[in-house]
């Protein structure tokens, strides 16, 4: 398949790597100039388990492609995907699907909004990836996707795009529900990724503190309760479930969230499309988000004293 990842961070990069490890013709489309520069002069470096590798993979600015593409892949984080959709305007047909992976709830809409006609898939992800320079990720544990088809998308690309991302390992689930996946999804970065973020410790770290847990029920609860509203069967149990399984070192643990690395390198955070979505969606429904509330206003706090 000859794919486009738009928004090739730590993630954008993983995925890339993985694709054009099994065989699919990829290129790497980001706007941040070092980046960009040091993948075509070095390669992208990957490190696994401790070992360092230079791959060779093509990486552009999107206004500099103009090839066609049977699949892009959007990996932005959520406040940047208005931004990249439009910049890759000149690229989208009825030819060419989109899967959209990224966190957070609202991106399906903006897509939608931006690329009416195009083949669209969405899901989440639970693989992990950290930047840590232009042109360098490393690599972590395993991981799986859940995805689903929204709208004009062919049983034949629907499989070609599956048969794709099985190929390359990346352990693709088909949901029957997308949008219970990213609620449950949401839900769960509203837990790791900022209690991560909030107390400076990777994700299985978060096991050590009975104040966690305590913490984490109530983010969930509130979380149910919204979601109910909002017609999606979210339960605490499918939540906690979740959560937990992704503290294991071998899953999400030893890894700190996409959060603390936007914290960590001075960057604005996806709290308002976590934590924040929900604040507002409750204050719009009447139902009391007080634990998401605040923790959104701590990590906007956090962002503020921070931010390069
Ligand atoms: N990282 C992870 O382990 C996981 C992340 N996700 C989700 O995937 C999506 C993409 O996240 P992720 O890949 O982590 O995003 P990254 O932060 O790695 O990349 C997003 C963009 O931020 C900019 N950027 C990143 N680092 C720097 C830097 N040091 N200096 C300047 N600009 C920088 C670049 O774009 P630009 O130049 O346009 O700003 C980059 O393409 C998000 O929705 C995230 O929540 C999901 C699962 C796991
Ligand atoms: C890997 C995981 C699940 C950790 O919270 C994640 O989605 C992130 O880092 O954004």
């Amino acid at each position: 398949m000859k794919i486009a990842i738009a928004g090739s961070g730590a993630m954008g990069s993983r995925f890339g790597y993985m694709l054009q490890q099994s065989g699919n013709d990829v290129t790497l489309l980001d706007l941040w100039p070092e980046h960009i520069a040091a993948i075509n002069d070095k390669g992208l470096s990957v490190e696994t388990n401790g070992k360092q590798q230079f791959v060779q993979i093509p990486a552009a600015f999107p206004k500099d492609v103009h090839d066609h593409y049977d699949l892009i892949l959007l990996f932005t984080k959520a406040m940047q995907l208005e931004d990249m959709l439009q910049k890759i305007s000149h690229l989208l047909d009825k030819e060419t699907a989109i899967l959209c992976l990224s966190n957070g709830i609202g991106n399906l809409e903006t897509i939608q909004k931006f690329a009416p006609k195009s083949p669209l898939l969405v899901g989440t992800t639970l693989w992990t990836s950290e930047l840590v320079g232009p042109g360098s990720v490393i690599l972590n544990g395993s991981g799986y996707i859940e995805f689903q088809s929204i709208e004009n998308v062919s049983h034949e690309t629907l499989t070609a795009i599956n048969d794709t991302l099985a190929e390359a390992q990346l352990n693709p689930r088909e949901s029957d529900n997308v949008l219970l996946s990213i609620w449950k999804k949401a839900c769960l970065n509203s837990v790791l990724n900022s209690f991560c973020t909030l107390l400076d410790c990777k994700v299985m770290d978060l096991n050590k503190s009975e104040y966690v847990a305590t913490l984490k029920d109530k983010v969930v609860l509130e979380f149910q309760d919204v979601a109910k509203a909002k017609g999606i069967p979210l339960t605490e149990k499918l939540a906690l479930t979740t959560i937990n399984a992704a503290l294991a070192p071998d899953q999400a643990g030893d890894h700190y969230p996409s959060m603390h690395q936007d914290i960590a390198s001075g960057r604005r955070t996806e709290i308002d499309y976590l934590n924040g979505a929900i604040a507002v969606m409750g204050r719009e429904l009447g139902i009391p988000t007080p634990a998401n509330e605040l923790i959104t206003e701590l990590i906007h706090a956090r962002e503020e004293v921070t931010l390069k």
